[in-house]
């Protein structure tokens, strides 16, 4: 039940399911997903450390990104992702604290996120050196405005940023799997904005 305000008082109402329009199944008989129906919780991944600091004029400082974390750990997340520390100084610093302090339980994995350019996937796993388990979240946009306005390429050029860019982030964690840098890596590929692409194209 709802309750509505009316010039006579609050009118009480069954919610009106009609108003809306039932979700459209994606349809795509070449993929698993789409049938697939979430039956139990999943792992969820906390993004609140770097949503707040991901491109701010004035970011989180270190000790605040600190309260933070410590709270996500206290409510439960397995998976934290930490901030962008090839972004900005405090990013990076506060990967670097984590690690070098070892302020991350051994069953939470943190995750940083890293545009798919060579020389921010190589900062990203300077700022990982000696993590034990880390996940490396590489993303590019895929929007149309942002496709034609900053990378200024066509669908078959966005396809090779990503592939460029996870095919660096898997060599460079073979690489640097052993002596110092995390002994587990696992990798996140996000076709940002994708969302506000009609399914054809946002989905692979
Ligand atoms: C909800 C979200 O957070 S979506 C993620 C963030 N938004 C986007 O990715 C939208 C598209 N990108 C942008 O609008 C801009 O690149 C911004 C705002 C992220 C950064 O802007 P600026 O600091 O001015 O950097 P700029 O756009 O010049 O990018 C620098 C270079 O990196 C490239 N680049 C930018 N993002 C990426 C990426 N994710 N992967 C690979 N290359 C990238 C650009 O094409 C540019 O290349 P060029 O030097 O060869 O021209
Ligand atoms: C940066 C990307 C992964 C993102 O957060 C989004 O598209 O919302």
């Amino acid at each position: 039940m709802m309750f509505h305000r009316q010039p006579q008082g609050l009118i009480e109402m069954a919610f009106d399911y009609r108003k809306y329009a039932a979700f459209k199944p994606v349809r795509k008989t070449n993929r698993r997903w789409p049938d697939q129906i979430i039956e139990k919780a999943p792992t969820w991944c906390a993004v609140d450390l770097r949503d707040g600091n991901q491109a701010l004029v004035k970011p989180m400082t270190v000790a605040q990104k600190q309260r933070l974390f410590d709270l996500l750990v206290k409510l439960g997340f397995k998976q934290i992702e930490i901030g962008f520390p090839s972004a900005s100084q405090p990013d990076f610093d506060f990967c670097r604290k984590l690690i070098d302090e070892g302020r991350i339980p051994d069953d939470v994995k943190i995750q940083v996120l890293t545009q798919a350019r060579p020389e921010l996937i190589e900062r990203t796993y300077e700022a990982l050196k000696g993590a034990k388990q880390a996940i490396v979240h590489v993303y590019n946009s895929t929007s149309t405005v942002q496709r034609e306005q900053v990378f200024g390429l066509d669908r078959a050029g966005i396809r090779e940023i990503a592939v460029k860019g996870a095919t660096h982030v898997r060599d460079l964690a073979a690489k640097r799997r052993k002596p110092s840098g995390p002994s587990s890596i696992r990798q996140k590929a996000s076709p940002a904005l994708s969302w506000i692409l009609p399914p054809k194209w946002s989905t692979p």
